[in-house]
């Protein structure tokens, strides 16, 4: 009799959860899939909104381009793929410190202006870092 609940206890218990399990798993699904979609969306109303993302996409596309085009090294190539798409992140990130910026206040303000100013050098840094793989890269060549 103590072994038969044992049994009922064990297959219920693993049955509790494997219920329990799916719907942890459907919710990480369904989490997933709306962070894909807001994900989506701040991309395509970077890319709408903000010229220069626009124009840093095709600079990183002709950039990528020619790395993979260049016989240079695979560590030259990577870091040039990288930094490429950490600019695309700063200019995400600039893109995102402006429009809460401006939600907050248009008015003149020291702080805001200092927001913006730091958001824009951060877009400015890593574009200079992208240089710098693209002159590490021209170099090797030689
Ligand atoms: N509310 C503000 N208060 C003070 N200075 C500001 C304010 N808004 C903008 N500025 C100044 O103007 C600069 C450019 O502002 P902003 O980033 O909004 O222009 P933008 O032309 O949209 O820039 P981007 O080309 O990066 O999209 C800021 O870096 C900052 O120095």
């Amino acid at each position: 009799m103590g072994g038969f609940f044992i049994a009922c206890h064990t297959v219920f218990g693993f049955l509790f959860d494997l219920l329990n399990y799916r719907g942890r798993m459907r919710k990480l699904v369904t989490h997933l899939k709306d962070r894909i979609r807001w994900s989506w969306q701040g991309l395509a109303a970077t890319w709408h909104g903000e010229y220069s993302f626009r124009a840093w996409v095709c600079a990183n596309l002709v950039s990528a381009g020619l790395a993979l085009w260049l016989p240079l090294s695979d560590g030259v190539r990577a870091l040039i793929l990288v930094i490429g798409l950490l600019v695309l992140v700063a200019e995400l990130f600039n893109t995102a410190i402006e429009r809460a910026v401006d939600h907050t206040s248009t008015e003149h303000n020291l702080l805001a202006g200092q927001a913006k100013d730091a958001a824009s050098a951060a877009v400015a840094l890593s574009a200079l870092a992208g240089g710098l793989a693209w002159v590490i890269g021209l170099l090797s060549l030689f």
